[in-house]
């Protein structure tokens, strides 16, 4: 039985799987048809704009009653009391993690931050996004910043940690940087992994499930080569084993 629960990848996971796969589709019955062949002891699930905008709570409702821990990825920025009052609605459907854009700046996180005080042991963790991982220099600069994506992820992951919150979203090539000037506590959630050989798509700050592991990412959001796979289950399976240490 044990030998068989490592084999299914299942072992190292169960108590806190690594793997947030990232649920973009725009018909949900490919979306419940995909989700019915995974399992929440495999993976979490993320539930961004696009599956939002279709299907609305009611579809994040349904992941969290079927035992997933769902991080509700639609990067709120807005006026700190817009921001306070969405991060309040998303903490009662049930969502694990929830997450603002740090450039919103400090009023706009600490006010998300002390929205969800009143949920106590239900509070879902506040995570702020800082560079996207589509994004590298020539990007940055063409919006007027002059930093290196590496020195703009520390700068919002600092601001973001003076302001409570439990962590951000950056590159796995940030990581270890972030590990080390922040705290081991401080949650690295980290998009842009990409399993050697497959393509990066419109991703540019990349990095294969391993080496962000051992870059100190605390979890991986994983979509196109786990949604688009022919075999979803299997390759789930396969990255989980890739990251057991
Ligand atoms: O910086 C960011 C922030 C969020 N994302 C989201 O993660 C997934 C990645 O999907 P892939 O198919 O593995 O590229 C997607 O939902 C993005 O909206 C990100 O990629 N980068």
């Amino acid at each position: 039985m044990e030998s068989s629960l490592i084999n299914s990848g299942v072992s190292n996971i169960k108590i806190d799987p690594k793997i947030v796969v990232a649920l973009d589709f725009d018909q949900l019955n490919q979306a419940e048809a995909f989700v019915e062949k995974l399992d929440p002891q495999l993976c979490r699930l993320k539930v961004g704009k696009e599956m939002f905008t279709h299907f609305g709570p009611s579809f994040v409702k349904g992941l969290v009653d079927k035992n997933y821990d769902v991080f509700l990825d639609l990067k709120f920025h807005d006026i700190p009391n817009t921001v306070a009052k969405a991060c309040q609605a998303a903490a009662d459907l049930g969502v694990w993690m929830l997450n603002v854009h740090a450039s919103g700046g400090p009023k706009m996180m600490e006010y998300a931050r002390e929205s969800l005080e009143k949920y106590a042991a239900n509070k879902p963790l506040l995570i702020a996004v800082t560079v996207l991982t589509s994004m590298d220099q020539q990007q940055l600069k063409a919006i007027g910043i002059d930093s290196t994506p590496e020195q703009q992820v520390l700068k919002l992951a600092k601001l973001t940690s003076n302001c409570g919150l439990d962590g951000v979203v950056c590159s796995a090539q940030e990581s270890s940087l972030l590990k080390s000037s922040i705290s081991e506590s401080f949650k690295l959630v980290t998009p842009g992994i990409r399993p050697e050989g497959s393509a990066k798509g419109d991703q540019i700050r990349v990095m294969t499930p391993k080496q962000a592991i051992l870059a100190g990412s605390d979890y991986l959001v994983i979509g196109r080569p786990i949604t688009q796979s022919a075999d979803p289950l299997n390759t789930l399976i396969e990255i989980n084993n890739s990251i057991i240490l």
